[in-house]
């Protein structure tokens, strides 16, 4: 799944868990869990993370690697949640783990992002919610992030989704999209 920061990524992912089973892994809850371990690893990380900024390409998809490695087993299917964020990083994945089946392309206006980013950033916690680093976020996502979709869009794998629309509205579509799969 992808789209801009605040797009409504990790919302609809949680409901395709409830409806479908899938192992959800997002990018940036696997890098916020080595953050909170305390490790030096990541500190390095939250430092990068803080200035909205991009991890380097092998931690990531080291750590989604070896989520996926864990669960291989049990899995009913992966959905993947902010990853690939640049074209190398889906190539790379392509390389070491195989080649996606379905993009989910969340999109919202620039100005929805922001609105929804500062609101989570009332209660959220997170380092990177404040208005400085969502700027940051955003403008690497136009310059970084919305490279991988036109990638995937010459593949014909991508279902664009409006996430302007209320969130169980988004989900009636993205569950549309999962199920011309079968
Ligand atoms: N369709 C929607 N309409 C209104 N608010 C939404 C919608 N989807 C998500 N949100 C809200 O926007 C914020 C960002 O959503 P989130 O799922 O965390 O996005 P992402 O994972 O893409 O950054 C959250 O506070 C969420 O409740
Ligand atoms: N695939 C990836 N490559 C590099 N950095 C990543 C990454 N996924 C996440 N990060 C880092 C940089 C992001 O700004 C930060 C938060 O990611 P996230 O939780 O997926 O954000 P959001 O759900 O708001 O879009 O973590
Ligand atoms: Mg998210």
């Amino acid at each position: 799944m992808a789209g801009g920061p605040g797009s409504g990524k990790g919302t609809q992912c949680e409901k395709v868990v409830a409806k479908y089973g899938y192992t959800h892994l997002s990018s940036g809850d696997l890098l916020r869990a080595e953050v909170a371990s305390g490790s030096e690893r990541g500190k390095t990380l939250q430092a990068i993370m803080q200035k909205g900024e991009l991890v380097p390409l092998d931690t990531v998809l080291d750590m989604i690697k070896d989520a996926m490695i864990a669960k291989a087993g049990v899995s009913k299917g992966f959905l993947i949640d902010g990853y690939p964020r640049e074209v190398k990083q889906g190539e790379e994945f392509e390389k070491k783990i195989g080649a996606p089946c379905l993009l989910l392309y969340i999109d919202a206006k620039g100005e929805t992002m922001v609105k929804r980013l500062m609101k989570r950033g009332e209660t959220s916690g997170r380092a990177d919610d404040n208005e400085e680093t969502i700027k940051k976020r955003l403008d690497l996502y136009y310059k970084a992030t919305e490279p991988v979709i036109t990638f995937y869009t010459s593949r014909g794998i991508v279902r664009k989704i409006d996430s302007e629309l209320p969130v169980d509205e988004v989900f009636g579509h993205v569950a549309k999209a999962i199920d011309d799969l079968k």
